[in-house]
């Protein structure tokens, strides 16, 4: 059911964030979001999440990022609200890092950098069975993007990190249970940007609903020294690489709003 492992990335760009600039791609993340020319939509609900902790499942490496993966086979872990009309199942969430805390979001607000950025993936199920449907569709995806900063240690985060030495590698998997998401988002979800994008990696489908909260969370400098320990590269090749720097350049607006829930 691991709604990524089966998504196999399989025409590999060198680089891992895949063509810098997808032909015809006119919707691609991520992109800065210029705050004075956002849109605020008082039609913007809060988001509702409910996440069971029990769906959590394993916690793998998969060269690009490690990903915390869901059982994604009933609702019991979903994304409503927001812009959406549908339910979103929750099916996975990883973090793009950089090799310092001076980088490594992938989206920007104002041009300001992030040392890293969590993402909460959930597809939508009203409308789709799989996750691998949905992923192809306009606006299948539903993506929840949490800035992180440098600050105090993240009790919730812990358990994870715990769990990073022994994923080392790319392709290497822990079973990892009873993990609540809802404790890496942070206290208020109400405020958040909304706009339509692509995803980060390949196969970059331009089929996500784009949310930022406003309002980042705190994770320790150790914490995210550990991230950094991880690996690309699998145990048998013989140059390690560092999984750092995994995020994507940023793309051209095109023309899109990005709106606001909050004035
Ligand atoms: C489905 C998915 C996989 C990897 C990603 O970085 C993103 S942003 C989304
Ligand atoms: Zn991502």
């Amino acid at each position: 059911t691991a709604c990524s492992s089966k998504y196999v990335l399989s025409q590999m760009h060198p680089m891992w964030q895949g063509p810098l600039v997808v032909p015809g791609g006119d919707r691609q993340s991520p992109i800065d979001i210029v705050v004075r020319k956002s849109i605020f939509d008082s039609k913007l609900k809060p988001l509702v999440t409910k996440y069971d902790p029990h769906t959590c499942q394993q916690i793998w490496n998969n060269g690009y990022s490690f990903l915390v993966e869901y059982d994604d086979t009933t609702d019991k872990s979903t994304l409503q609200g927001g812009p959406m009309e549908d339910k979103f199942r929750l099916c996975q969430f990883h973090f793009h890092w950089g090799e310092t805390n001076a980088w490594g979001s992938e989206h920007t607000v104002d041009k300001k950098l992030f040392p890293a950025e969590l993402h909460l993936v959930h597809w939508n199920s009203d409308k789709y069975s799989l996750f691998e449907e949905a992923v192809m569709e306009d606006n299948g995806l539903a993506v929840i993007g949490v800035f992180l900063k440098v600050g105090k240690r993240h009790e919730g985060l812990q358990k994870l990190v715990d769990a990073l030495p022994a994923i080392r590698h790319k392709d290497s998997v822990v079973e990892f249970n009873r993990f609540d998401p809802g404790c890496l988002l942070p206290t208020n979800t109400d405020d958040y940007w909304t706009y339509h994008g692509s995803l980060t990696t390949p196969p970059l489908t331009e089929s996500v609903t784009w949310l930022i909260m406003k309002q980042h969370i705190e994770v320790s400098h150790e914490q995210l020294a550990v991230f950094r320990s991880l690996l690309f590269t699998s145990a048998e090749e013989d140059m390690q690489k560092s999984m750092v720097n995994n995020f994507r350049v940023q793309q051209p607006l095109r023309g899109r709003a990005v709106r606001s829930s909050f004035s």
